[in-house]
């Protein structure tokens, strides 16, 4: 299974750095896990509505341009699906079982995503109605990532 982690500006903070590289480092035994940091545009609070469109925009083309034909990809996104951690469990493995094994999973700026992004994507993700910083749903998005793994080798850490 291949899975595909594509975030928008680089990680600053070293112990959200240290966090992912600890959840890649597990997974790397498990799947062929990638990070793409695509570049984040400048988004001064001052931004028209048309200016933050652009900024999207922009960010989301490059973001599309990470992404091939044959991948099944899964916007994250405050408004969108929410299941346990077993049902995304499951969601992956059945992806990998019925012909899907290339995931891509894509975070957005500090703006969001553009609704070409959210156009390309086959599902969503949502942490629940909470706005959390990208870098942080990076972290979080790899641990459950890793849990699913968990969960589908009938591993004791999830509980
Ligand atoms: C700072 S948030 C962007 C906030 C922006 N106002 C929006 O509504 O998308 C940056 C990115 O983190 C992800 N994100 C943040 N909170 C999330 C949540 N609760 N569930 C799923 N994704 C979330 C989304 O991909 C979002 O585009």
């Amino acid at each position: 299974m291949n899975i595909k982690v594509i975030g928008v500006g680089k990680l600053k903070e070293k112990y959200f750095k240290a966090g992912i590289a600890e959840y890649k480092k597990r997974l790397d035994k498990l799947a062929k896990v990638l990070i793409i940091e695509v570049g984040d545009e400048k988004a001064p609070e001052s931004l028209s509505a048309a200016e933050m469109d652009q900024v999207k925009e922009k960010e989301g083309g490059r973001i599309l341009a990470k992404i091939k034909d044959k991948e099944y990809v899964i916007a994250l996104a405050i408004e969108g699906k929410q299941r346990s951690s077993e049902a995304f469990a499951k969601e992956i493995a059945d992806l990998g079982t019925y012909g899907h094994p290339d995931i891509t999973f894509v975070i957005g700026g500090s703006l969001g995503l553009s609704p070409a992004v959210m156009a390309r994507a086959n599902d969503t993700l949502s942490f629940g109605k909470l706005t959390m910083p990208h870098q942080l749903m990076r972290l979080v998005l790899m641990e459950q990532i890793y849990r699913a793994f968990m969960i589908n080798t009938g591993s004791p850490y999830h509980k």
